[in-house]
């Protein structure tokens, strides 16, 4: 561990937020101090923080979570406010700035704004300042929110290219059930990131305040993975957790990064959460998709569902139902299905010069074996 340079460490709303009783000053200080330390090591640090709906409910003197989109989002908008105060109240400690980034979806699914946010937080880190992440819940609509801040975590190790991702929660690490429903389940202290057996042990969530539960920390896992970024999930409770995995203590579970490592431009492409629509494709343009990462054309497609734009990303699925890849495609679902099942050369003479004959160019294109189980399209 204390090779890895860039480590990306999220702290779950479980751990922040005293089992909802607002915010732990305390326990906030004790990683806050931890980082710092690692800093003076040489470890550069990004932080992704939950908590802000908890913080916010806590200054306004809500008593109960509320189930509301609004409301949610003005408990965000005030409590990050507060988390970022409790950060900079222990950062300034140090002689160290925080730097707040909250991000969305959008963000990172537009090329464009991606490699912003990639700039800034890399410019942040070789200033010497702590990004402190969070997603941007005061305006994220519920069709495109992250949810839980695991996943966000993930995108932003792929994003920095993290040599590795801390995950604090209030568990001592992935057990084969979920310990609060089966005591006798066992700590599984290293495992394969992307191993779909490891998604079954997962159950949903387990307190009352965080969002995502173990599967979406199984998920983050292997999603970090294609950046070759290793993955720990611990206890945020444990004394010095940081510290003691920097000095090569083996503590919670660790996730090796062995699925193939992405380029930049496919692990952008793979970090898509959503698509807009779907190919079918038959057997031949399936296999040669899988075989040598061929670019789709239109003679290989036999349905296309959805009302999608060019450029944007869509699942091809085999003639079985199963993903083979997903990508982004040149033509809209109209263009698309006027095309379906024909060559590129009744296509060139039926509608004059095409500028692109494939449907999806190999370059903005990704196979799903790289893909994580149950990512959801
Ligand atoms: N196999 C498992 N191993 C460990 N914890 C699990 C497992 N399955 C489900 N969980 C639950 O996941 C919870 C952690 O997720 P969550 O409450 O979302 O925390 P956070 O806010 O830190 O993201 C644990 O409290 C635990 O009950
Ligand atoms: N963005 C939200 C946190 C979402 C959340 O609870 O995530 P998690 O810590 O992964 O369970 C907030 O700051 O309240």
């Amino acid at each position: 561990m204390n090779q890895a340079r860039r480590w990306v460490v999220k702290i779950g709303s479980s751990l922040l937020t005293n089992g909802g009783q607002g915010l732990d000053h305390g326990a906030i200080h004790a990683w806050v101090r931890q980082c710092l330390a690692l800093r003076q090591k040489g470890v550069e640090i990004v932080l992704v923080s939950s908590g802000a709906v908890a913080a916010g409910m806590e200054r306004l003197g809500w008593k109960s979570r509320p189930t509301a989109l609004n409301q949610l989002q003005a408990a965000a908008s005030v409590g990050q406010a507060a988390l970022i105060q409790v950060y900079e109240e222990w950062l300034r400690e140090g002689g160290v700035h925080g730097g707040q980034v909250l991000l969305t979806h959008e963000d990172l699914r537009d090329r464009r704004r991606y490699l912003n946010a990639s700039a800034t937080l890399r410019t942040l880190l070789e200033m010497g300042v702590i990004p402190i992440i969070n997603e941007n819940d005061a305006v994220a609509s519920e069709e495109i929110r992250f949810g839980d801040n695991d996943t966000l975590a993930a995108l932003v190790s792929n994003l920095l290219e993290a040599d590795l991702l801390v995950i604090l929660t209030d568990q001592t690490g992935l057990y084969d059930a979920d310990p609060r429903q089966h005591p006798d389940a066992r700590l599984l202290s290293e495992v394969t990131a992307g191993d779909p057996a490891l998604e079954r042990m997962a159950g949903g969530v387990g307190s009352h305040v965080g969002s995502g539960g173990m599967i979406t920390k199984v998920r983050a896992a292997a999603r970090a993975a294609r950046s070759g970024t290793a993955t720990i999930v611990a206890s945020g409770h444990e004394p010095d957790l940081l510290l003691r995995l920097h000095r090569g203590e083996a503590l919670g579970t660790y996730f090796h990064p062995r699925l193939a490592r992405l380029a930049a431009r496919k692990r952008w492409l793979a970090g898509q959460l959503r698509a807009t629509g779907t190919l079918h494709l038959d057997a031949g343009a399936a296999q040669v998709l899988r075989k040598k990462g061929s670019s789709l054309l239109p003679v290989g497609v036999t349905a296309a569902e959805g009302s999608f734009q060019r450029g944007d990303l869509v699942v091809c699925l085999d003639p079985e139902g199963r993903e083979v890849a997903r990508g982004l495609v040149n033509l809209d679902a109209q263009m698309v299905r006027q095309r379906i099942g024909k060559s590129s050369k009744v296509i060139a003479e039926e509608f004059g010069e095409v500028e692109d004959p494939e449907l999806i160019h190999r370059d903005n294109l990704v196979l799903s074996e790289t893909e994580i189980p149950g990512g959801g399209a």
